[in-house]
């Protein structure tokens, strides 16, 4: 009993001797409930008064900031507990949200953003609000001329670094304005490691105090420092881990904006993920793999650019206020010392550093052509098992892999001796070097006074020997950066190319890859001649099909002078009725006639391979230019016109729903209130409701595969059948859309096609279709076309001609028949 009372006695003494020894405070007399309001008076009375005691009020100012730093770090973690708590109270109370019809779901805003309700983790209940904010075009066009004259209007060739240009144009779309999130998220960035170094120099500066304690044998002031030093550990862990965080939000956002900058351009109405094969740059690495390089090359560049960040950043402020501390302790002469081997160290491995820019480019486009040809291989599974093409896939898959691996071991490789050298100087040279720097003050301050303090100069030593140390340390992050900023520079370069292309691609004078010539203007710079490239009108809204004059070309670097497949070609659709003459001829003055559009009207473009029979329909579509000046196009309104390819589509992973509404989403479907028994009555129509009778019924609509793979090939073409009859566009033009069909099926197609009144342009190699049309476009491979209508007298007459010479054909029948006879007759003897 006696014991436990003299144990808790001393405890007192202690509460009370402990701030005295601390911060000078005498707590004898006042009561203990009252501690802690005396001394965060006395502390701040301490703060406050510049004529306290030096040491007091620093450790005043120490004890406040550390305060602060735990409150917060308490806060937030007991913020996080209440809402948690709150929202399974919420949820146990109200029940969970209901779940929905539609897995995902959106509202247009009505300033045109977009919030889209996406469902995350496997509880498809949970759903992710997104907010997709409405494109600027103007910024695109405003940023298009810096991509376009980039490099173009150096002010000085001596500070000009084309990374750095390239980074400050990409650094406008990662932080687009000042008041960005991400700038903020930037500012808290720094704002944390400053913090960590100040606490990094504090700890040492303990640390050296600990030491200093221990030797002199002072236990009360070794509790007092043992007690900030478990303090400060509260702060220092929730710094270093914050930054960590930061830094990873940080590049997400930066890959969030990266990325859709990239999409808004890229899947726009201007088409540029077509058009893009028609670039210069099209066979360069970016843009040949670009799947790739929307992907992978983002993140990589996102995640370089924050860590490059951090590490320059956190090694630049460590510098700066350690080197400000050691100048006291060192002097000038040491400091100027240490930077003196710092630029010898840096200027040598910079010298050393392998290419790595370079090379982690060529990794790139490695990874990406061996996932593209596995891309490849899934997509064509089935044609290369009919060919048995397995040996010579497997070849080019075992070649581009083992590529991709050199490459790999390349990059390995190189860094094995920089990174030797960089060990020996930076870890070891440098640390000796520390050593020495840190003994210099006390060997001097020894030899001057012939007095050997040992604990102050312990603790001396040990607080400049850890100042060095990170010192150092800072120093070899720096050199460490060389590497990254390296590769960043590879990164970068791979990101502005694609941009830049995109730019190039998305602009409205786009000259699909024509070499562009380039003159001076009056002014002195450079004039693009581009937009004279693709002289053609187009006109919009026109109530049919009309082309005047044009020459189909295919688009390449030769501009208007590549290859010509069709010359001056003109028609229209719906037909123009004469008056006068009512001749039909192959070269219609359009001005001179009459136009009568009528509905259903039609007509067949007939040619043989190659003829340029798909390029009519290309140049329709607007995803090839129209070159010749005097070439006319006019086009329905979008909405009006539907081009059905050649090559069925299906989405990848959508619902046999989704195939059929396609190009509508299944959330337009149901916002717009359509039924799915509209969509049945159209299966019906083209023959397909066979499909919904199997076993899953109506739920087949539901049903997700792969339907490019799960349909027949005439099953494939009559969904496009299906798809028309859904969007009921005006004008149809569809491209070998029923040579998979049976001949009676597709009577009865082009039959619904008439029965429905769609005006249609088909384009085939069979002249059996005639009987569906009122024109027909002819096409030859050296670029001549006639145009007929169908109902003349000319047409009637030439398959009356038809007729004859089929019938002169079988006079020789008997003749045929004798010499099989007699053929057959010679194989029997043998
Ligand atoms: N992107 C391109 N680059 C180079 N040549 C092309 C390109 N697209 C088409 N061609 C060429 O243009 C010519 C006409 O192509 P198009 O697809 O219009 O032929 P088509 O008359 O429809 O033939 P088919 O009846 O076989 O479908 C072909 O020789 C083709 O090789």
């Amino acid at each position: 009993m006696a014991e436990t009372t003299i144990t808790a006695q001393r405890l007192k003494e202690l509460l009370v001797r402990l701030p005295h020894e601390c911060i000078g405070i005498d707590l004898r007399g006042v009561a203990r409930g009252k501690y802690a309001k005396v001394i965060l008076k006395h502390l701040w009375w301490l703060v406050r008064n510049p004529d306290t005691s030096l040491n007091h009020r620093k450790r005043a100012q120490i004890i406040f900031i550390t305060l602060a730093f735990s409150a917060a770090s308490a806060a937030s973690g007991v913020g996080y507990a209440i809402y948690t708590l709150i929202s399974r109270l919420r949820a146990r109370t109200f029940g969970r949200t209901p779940v929905m019809r539609r897995t995902r779901s959106q509202v247009m805003l009505e300033n045109g953003a977009r919030v889209m309700y996406v469902p995350y983790e496997e509880n498809a209940t949970n759903k992710k609000r997104i907010l997709i904010s409405p494109k600027s075009d103007d910024m695109y066009e405003h940023d298009k001329f810096l991509f376009k004259y980039f490099g173009k209007n150096k002010i000085s060739q001596v500070f000009y670094s084309k990374f750095i240009s390239q980074l400050n144009i990409i650094s406008r779309i990662l932080v687009p304005k000042v008041t960005d999130q991400n700038s903020i998220l930037l500012i808290f960035q720094i704002f944390f490691l400053v913090m960590r170094t100040w606490l990094s120099l504090f700890v040492a500066r303990l640390d050296g105090q600990i030491v200093k304690d221990i030797i002199s044998g002072n236990s009360r002031k070794f509790l007092v420092d043992l007690l900030c030093w478990f303090l400060i550990a509260f702060p220092a862990s929730y710094t270093n881990s914050a930054i960590k965080y930061l830094q990873r939000k940080l590049s997400l956002n930066f890959r969030i904006n990266l990325t859709r900058y990239i999409h808004d351009m890229y899947l726009d109405k201007r088409l540029a993920f077509y058009k893009l094969t028609f670039d210069n740059q099209a066979s360069s690495s970016v843009i040949a793999n670009i799947d790739n390089s929307i992907t992978n090359d983002v993140t990589k560049f996102c995640d370089a650019i924050c860590s490059v960040f951090a590490n320059i950043a956190k090694p630049v402020i460590d510098l700066v206020f350690f080197s400000v501390y050691l100048r006291d302790n060192l002097g000038t002469v040491g400091i100027v010392g240490i930077f003196v081997n710092y630029f010898i160290t840096g200027y040598t491995l910079k010298r050393w550093t392998p290419p790595l820019g370079r090379l982690v480019s060529q990794r790139s486009t490695a990874e990406g052509d061996y996932y593209n040809y596995h891309l490849n291989l899934i997509n064509n599974n089935e044609e290369i098992a009919f060919y048995h093409g397995t040996k010579v896939e497997r070849t080019k898959v075992n070649a581009l892999y083992d590529h991709l691996m050199d490459q790999m071991l390349l990059v390995d490789r190189v860094k094995v001796n920089y990174n030797i050298l960089e060990d020996y100087v930076l870890k070891y040279t440098w640390s000796a070097l520390g050593y020495a720097f840190a003994s210099i003050p006390i060997v001097i301050a020894t030899f001057s006074s012939g007095v050997n303090n040992e604990d102050v100069n312990m603790r001396e030593f040990i607080v400049n020997k850890r100042l060095m140390l990170s010192l150092a340390d800072a120093g070899g992050r720096l050199m460490h950066s060389i590497k990254d900023i390296a590769q960043l520079t590879g990164y970068t370069n791979r990101i502005f190319i694609l941009l830049s292309v995109l730019h190039r691609v998305h602009s409205n004078v786009y000259n699909y890859g024509a070499t562009v010539e380039e003159g001076e203007d009056s002014s002195g710079h450079n004039s693009l001649t581009s937009s004279d490239i693709v002289r053609g009108t187009l006109q919009r809204n026109f109530n049919g099909i009309r082309l005047e004059n044009i020459d189909v070309v295919i688009p390449s670097k030769y501009g208007k002078d590549g290859t010509r497949l069709i010359n001056k070609l003109s028609f229209q659709v719906p037909p123009v009725i004469t008056l006068g003459n009512g001749n039909s001829d192959s070269n219609l003055n359009i001005n001179k006639k009459l136009a009568f559009q009528g509905p259903g009207s039609s007509m067949l473009i007939l040619g043989p391979n190659g003829s340029g029979k798909t390029s009519i329909q290309r140049i329709i579509a607007e995803i090839w230019p129209i070159y010749n000046k005097n070439g006319l196009l006019s086009i329905p309104p979008a909405s009006d016109l539907f081009c059905v390819p050649q090559k069925p589509y299906f989405i990848q992973g959508g619902t046999f729903r989704e195939q059929i509404i396609y190009p509508m989403s299944a959330d337009q479907y149901f916002d717009m209130g359509y039924r799915d028994k509209e969509l049945t009555h159209i299966l019906g129509e083209v023959k397909l409701d066979y499909l919904l009778k199997r076993d899953k019924g109506w739920r087949y609509l539901d049903a997700v595969a792969e339907w490019k793979d799960v349909l027949s090939g005439g099953e494939r073409q009559r969904i496009n059948f299906a798809r028309i009859m859904f969007h009921k566009p005006r004008f149809v033009v569809l491209d070998e859309a029923t040579n998979a069909i049976s001949a009676d099926m597709e009577d009865y197609l082009f039959g619904l096609l008439k029965r429905y009144r769609f005006n249609f342009i088909t384009i085939s190699q069979r002249p059996s279709l005639i009987k569906y049309h009122d024109l027909a476009l002819d096409i030859s491979t050296d670029g001549t076309w006639r145009l007929q209508n169908l109902g003349t007298d000319e047409v009637i007459t030439s398959i009356e001609k038809e007729i004859e010479m089929l019938e002169n054909k079988l006079k020789n029948v008997n003749v045929w028949e004798g010499e099989r006879a007699a053929l057959m007759r010679k194989l029997a003897h043998i």
